[in-house]
């Protein structure tokens, strides 16, 4: 998984635009009173929708799993729903992620509830079987970087990969 091969940088404009296109499609099916944001990177998503579709009941459950040379391990409840969120209807329910990748995680959330609506901004193709609704999908190889794990940095040429940047020595022409 980390050692993917394609990197897929995403800057917070972009991530904007494709959490307001999200928003769009879930308009569109409606119905929806409550969101369950699966943290942490489920945050900035759902404060978008919720924003964008008036929802103001905002939850959270917490997962995690250990990483193991690169391998996701068992996926753990860190925290678990609220009976605010169980005490509803469950097809009200929205549950929101940044993306599915093997899917691990979204098993363990809609277990929880599966009659609620999971939707995440990306997908790949190992994890579409457990996302409803989601809007850009990318190769099982790819990476995602999201903008708040990451910052501007020097970028080796397509021509010259091995290039490493210069700092403060400039070279003479
Ligand atoms: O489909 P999966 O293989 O389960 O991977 C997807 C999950 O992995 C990431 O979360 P992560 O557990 O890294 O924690 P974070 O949200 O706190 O960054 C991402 O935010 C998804 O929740
Ligand atoms: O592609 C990814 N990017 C960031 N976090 C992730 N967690 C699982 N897959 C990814
Ligand atoms: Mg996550």
């Amino acid at each position: 998984m980390q050692g993917a091969d394609k990197a897929f940088p995403v800057s917070w404009d972009m991530f904007h635009r494709d959490a307001r296109a999200l928003a769009w499609r879930l308009a569109a099916i409606g119905g929806f009173s409550a969101i369950v944001a699966v943290t942490r990177g489920g945050l900035a998503p759902a404060a978008v929708v919720a924003r964008e579709l008036g929802i103001r009941v905002v939850e959270t459950v917490g997962v995690g799993s250990y990483h193991e040379e690169n391998e996701r391990g068992e996926v753990q409840v860190l925290k678990p729903l609220t009976e605010t969120i169980l005490a509803r209807p469950s097809a009200e329910v929205l549950i929101i992620d940044d993306l599915v990748d093997t899917g691990a995680t979204a098993k363990v959330v809609r277990d929880m509830l599966p009659k609620a609506h999971f939707a995440t901004i990306y997908a790949k193709p190992q994890g579409l079987p457990m996302v409803d609704t989601f809007i850009t999908e990318v190769s099982q190889d790819t990476w995602i970087f999201f903008p708040w794990d990451t910052g501007l940095s020097f970028q080796a040429p397509i021509g010259r990969p091995d290039a490493r940047p210069e700092g403060r020595r400039r070279r003479s022409l």
